[in-house]
């Protein structure tokens, strides 16, 4: 039977996917504690619904960067999706761009960020990592801008890449057929499949990522383009107050999925305070552990514009490609509509703290 719900997908990536793929997409660092804490906070809300509003039309669209979708489920950047289905990126695009939603494109794609762009379907945003050369980065922005991207998301949460146990006893890299196709071939060869003990993905990023990244990229990456540009990763009220001061047009409240510093707080928990700060002046998202249209809407309750959807996305790509991807998204995206309908909020614009309360008050 197909899957009624994303943790179903879940279940059929994890029996078809090789064990080690699996463990690198699931997985987080070190103990995991923050990946477990993402979907913990949603519990952390009761809903409030109203009764006796007319529901018979529910609106999920929603107005982002000046463009309009159909829904508020952003498809995250997530690298190498070549590893759950031959087509990778291209065919997640294609499945976001049909429901008319967005899809971020990572820098390291297993597809050319060209490739992506002419089979998009929909918009498209680029996320950028900074590398020790800058001249590198300065050519993905410059290919992202010719290829049609609508925005930069830089990512800065990623200086070091946390310590994932997963990947360095399964000695995970990229198998030959998954290449980072943004790059030349030497690239992938950095990020092959090594003895156990030793993770490829960490080789490269130790190898190519700046380490000494600084709010000085933040201008520098606005000096070189003119595409809006997001932040992803902030998870506190000070380092939204200087992306807002350093001009920026967005924010993604993350911790990178629980893979990055272990024991950071959840980003449901970091919103409200990122967005008290931000007071309007940029939009804010979120992401780590949406899994249900009723988290979709706790996110939107407590200030996020919109949401980023990761691992999910690579179960459907894996479960069923392009079909696959775009069943989960609809799936999410019908149980929001319900979510909306059943808490009497028929459109994002009414969606408020009023339609939650903390749960502490219980037990
Ligand atoms: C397999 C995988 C690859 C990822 N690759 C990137 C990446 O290339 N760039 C990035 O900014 N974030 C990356 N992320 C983080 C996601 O964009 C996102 O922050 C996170 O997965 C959200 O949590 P969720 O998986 O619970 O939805 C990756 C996450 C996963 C699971
Ligand atoms: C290339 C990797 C650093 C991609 C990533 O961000 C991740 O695996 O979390």
């Amino acid at each position: 039977m197909r899957p009624l719900c994303l943790d179903e997908y879940e279940q059929q990536a994890r029996a078809k996917l090789p064990a080690g793929v699996f463990d690198y997409v699931y997985g987080g660092s070190d103990d995991e504690s923050s990946l477990r804490d993402a979907r913990k906070a949603f519990d952390a809300w009761w809903l409030r619904p109203n009764v006796l509003v007319d529901v018979s039309r529910c609106d999920t669209s929603v107005s982002l960067l000046g463009t309009m979708l159909a829904h508020p489920l952003v498809v995250a950047p997530m690298a190498y999706q070549c590893l759950a289905h031959l087509e990778g990126e291209v065919a997640t695009a294609r499945a976001a761009g049909a429901l008319g939603g967005l899809m971020t494109v990572s820098t390291m794609a297993s597809r050319t960020l060209e490739d992506v762009a002419r089979a998009a379907t929909g918009p498209l945003w680029f996320q950028v990592y900074c590398f020790r050369d800058r001249a590198v980065t300065t050519a993905l922005i410059r290919r992202a801008e010719a290829a049609g991207y609508r925005a930069l998301v830089l990512t800065v949460d990623t200086p070091r890449l946390g310590r994932r146990m997963r990947d360095m006893r399964s000695g995970f890299g990229l198998p030959a057929h998954v290449r980072a196709a943004n790059f030349d071939a030497d690239v992938s060869q950095a990020l092959a499949t090594r003895a156990p003990g030793e993770s490829g993905i960490a080789a490269h990023a130790s190898r190519d990522f700046d380490t000494a990244l600084t709010w000085e990229a933040v201008a520098w990456v606005r000096s070189v383009s003119r595409l809006p540009v997001l932040l992803k990763g902030v998870l506190t009220a000070e380092d939204a107050e200087r992306a807002v001061a350093a001009g920026v047009d967005g924010l993604v409240v993350s911790n990178h999925g629980g893979r990055q510093l272990d024991g950071a707080l959840p980003p449901l928990e970091a919103l409200p305070e990122v967005v008290a700060a931000v007071r309007g002046r940029c939009e804010v998202l979120v992401d780590g552990g949406i899994r249900r249209g009723t988290d979709v809407l706790k996110a939107l309750a407590l200030g996020a514009k919109a949401v980023l959807v990761g691992r999910p996305v690579y179960w459907g790509l894996a479960a069923g490609g392009e079909e696959g991807v775009g069943h989960l998204l609809s799936l999410l995206r019908e149980e929001l509509e319900l979510a909306l309908a059943l808490s009497g909020r028929p459109t994002l614009s009414a969606l408020d703290g009023s339609v939650l309360r903390r749960r502490a008050a219980f037990g």
